[in-house]
């Protein structure tokens, strides 16, 4: 086994004097895929703004190809190959669809013709603001825009939430390809239980803050014990 692309070593952070994370500790190979499940508030989006360093850590610390980035900022997190897509999107809504994709881009395999490519859609309204798209057109744009700056690993907030099913099959099948294809690996928070496990292949479970529970994902698949208790069944039941 070499050394994993992300590691968190019992981290425990939060906001000010309030501790969100506790002792969490987690790995992430090249190329891998997690899950991060959990009930509303356990903390999954704090997790996800504590690899991008926006948050306050207390105790632990981050490793990034076995250099320990505890204390670098978010933005040389950013530079340095980990790319987020946060829950709200944050699209630049006076830009065009090309512009939000060009602004941050970085050399690598993710240029404007792969994105255009994958996401056919973006092409069409390339001309058109931020601030045009529909919730749907908005994610893909969110999501294409990270890929453009070439990340190693890649951390997506609820990227189905909202979203007309046939658009969620759309972003699926993106995400598929974006992990067979290039060497990429991703951090999924997902309410779409289903869905977030079929799309990794590893995942934890947070309870307030803390790990519960990981399982290699096919396996956590079949345990509806453990998503029952940490959970909840809203998506399993809707299959
Ligand atoms: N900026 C902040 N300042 C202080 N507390 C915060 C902040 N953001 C989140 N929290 C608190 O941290 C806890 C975990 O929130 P977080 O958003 O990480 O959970 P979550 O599992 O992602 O939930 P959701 O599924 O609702 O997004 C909550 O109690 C929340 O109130």
């Amino acid at each position: 086994m070499g050394e994993p692309l992300l590691r968190l070593q019992n981290v425990t952070a939060g906001y000010g004097d309030a501790v969100v994370l506790n002792d969490v500790s987690l790995d992430i190979a090249e190329s891998g895929a997690l899950a991060v499940l959990g009930r509303n508030g356990v903390g999954k989006s704090t997790l996800m703004l504590t690899i991008m360093g926006f948050t306050q850590m207390r105790a632990g610390r981050v490793f990034w190809r076995g250099q320990d980035i505890s204390r670098q900022p978010p933005h040389w997190r950013a530079n340095n190959g980990i790319a987020w897509v946060a829950q709200e999107r944050e699209i630049f809504p006076s830009l065009s669809v090309e512009e939000n994709l060009t602004v941050a881009a970085q050399r690598g395999a993710w240029t404007l013709e792969t994105i255009y490519q994958m996401f056919p859609r973006l092409s069409e309204r390339k001309r058109n603001m931020g601030n045009q798209l529909s919730g749907g057109e908005q994610q893909m744009l969110a999501i294409a825009r990270a890929l453009m700056t070439n990340p190693s690993l890649l951390l997506l907030d609820e990227p189905f939430e909202g979203l007309a099913p046939v658009i969620v099959e759309e972003l699926i099948r993106a995400v598929k390809q974006m992990l067979a294809g290039q060497k990429l690996a991703i951090v999924l928070v997902e309410q779409h239980t289903d869905v977030a496990l079929e799309l990794t292949a590893n995942a934890i479970v947070l309870e307030r803050g803390a790990v519960m529970h990981r399982a290699p994902s096919a396996e956590l698949q079949k345990d509806t014990e453990t998503l029952e208790r940490y959970v909840g069944l809203r998506v399993a039941a809707e299959h």
